[in-house]
């Protein structure tokens, strides 16, 4: 696989007030998600208290912060806009309003999906994330692997009162799982929002998904080379340089201005090369022009930058 932290050379960068030169710089595809499922209590106090747990993911979505509560279910969430800034704030909801998803995630074929489910399926947001919905009323808890993109997410549905929570292939957007006293299940994109309420958590599994209906983990990232002791497919630069460039075109995806960070290493400069001489041809570049803006982070004394 490609090295995720080369990807994380992009970074998207303050999404309001719209397109003028970059000053400030946000990381990339953040947004922060909490979800606590299976309460005994949902009492105003209860209520209270997810919220405030949510409310210290608000560094990594500043721009939106949303609950959904059922009962002793909530689902909160903490906006970075990326994709459709007006219209995409979470929850997201399916046209009745009985499927519910938070998610941090960048779905890079979105649009396919979407003209998949035109007929089936009224979208009522321009988020990447809400193909999710039509894809679980699809094809129940089976769909994780028809996404294209990185991304963290919980789903519940009110109607059987089950919920599935999944996380990208290799693990670039960050989830843990943890287990309340009460029996209640905590989700969410980082520790600090569960580790007082959770005696038990863990990191959750990269590529894979859990069920409340199954009652735990499963894999859903299966590829043939997991079982490869030696690569069968031999070394092969051309192969690798086109991979990467498509890997770093589809992170062009955004509808707020963006920059790259550069590390003074070569990924980062690759990143950097490979996203000036594409630009021209992304719809990004059709919002905020040609000009690439780019990062170091310097240290006093530091010579290196
Ligand atoms: N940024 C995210 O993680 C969610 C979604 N892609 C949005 O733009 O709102």
């Amino acid at each position: 696989p490609l090295n995720t932290s080369i990807i994380h050379s992009l970074l998207l960068l303050q999404p309001h007030p719209p397109p003028k030169p970059a000053s400030s710089v946000a990381a990339s595809t953040m947004c922060g998600i909490l979800a606590v499922l299976g309460c005994a209590d949902w009492s105003q106090a209860k209520r209270a208290r997810v919220l405030s747990c949510s409310r210290r993911l608000k560094h990594r979505g500043p721009d939106w912060s949303g609950l959904f509560q059922c009962e002793g279910n909530f689902l909160a969430q903490q906006r970075l806009s990326v994709v459709s800034p007006l219209s995409g704030d979470q929850p997201l909801y399916n046209e009745d309003r009985t499927v519910v998803v938070v998610a941090n995630g960048e779905i890079y074929n979105h649009k396919k999906i979407r003209k998949q489910f035109a007929a089936k399926h009224t979208f009522t947001t321009g988020s990447d994330c809400e193909v999710i919905i039509p894809l679980y009323e699809e094809y129940g808890e089976n769909f994780v692997n028809m996404l294209d993109g990185v991304f963290s997410f919980v789903l519940y549905d009110t109607r059987n009162k089950t919920y599935m929570a999944a996380r990208d292939a290799v693990g670039v957007n960050p989830l843990y799982f943890g287990r309340g006293s009460d029996g209640s299940v905590w989700i969410a994109s980082e520790m600090k929002a569960l580790h007082e309420d959770c005696p038990k958590f863990e990191l959750f599994p990269p590529g894979n998904l859990y069920s409340s209906a199954a009652g735990g983990f499963r894999r859903w990232y299966n590829p043939q080379w997991f079982a490869e002791h030696v690569p069968a497919t031999a070394y092969q630069p051309l192969v690798l340089r086109e991979a990467f460039e498509k890997a770093v075109i589809k992170r062009l995806m955004t509808d707020v201005p963006f920059g790259v960070l550069l590390s003074g290493g070569l990924d980062s400069s690759l990143v950097a090369s490979v996203t000036k001489r594409h630009l021209i041809e992304t719809e990004a570049a059709k919002k905020f022009g040609t000009e690439l803006h780019s990062f170091v982070v310097g240290l006093e004394r530091a010579h290196l930058i």
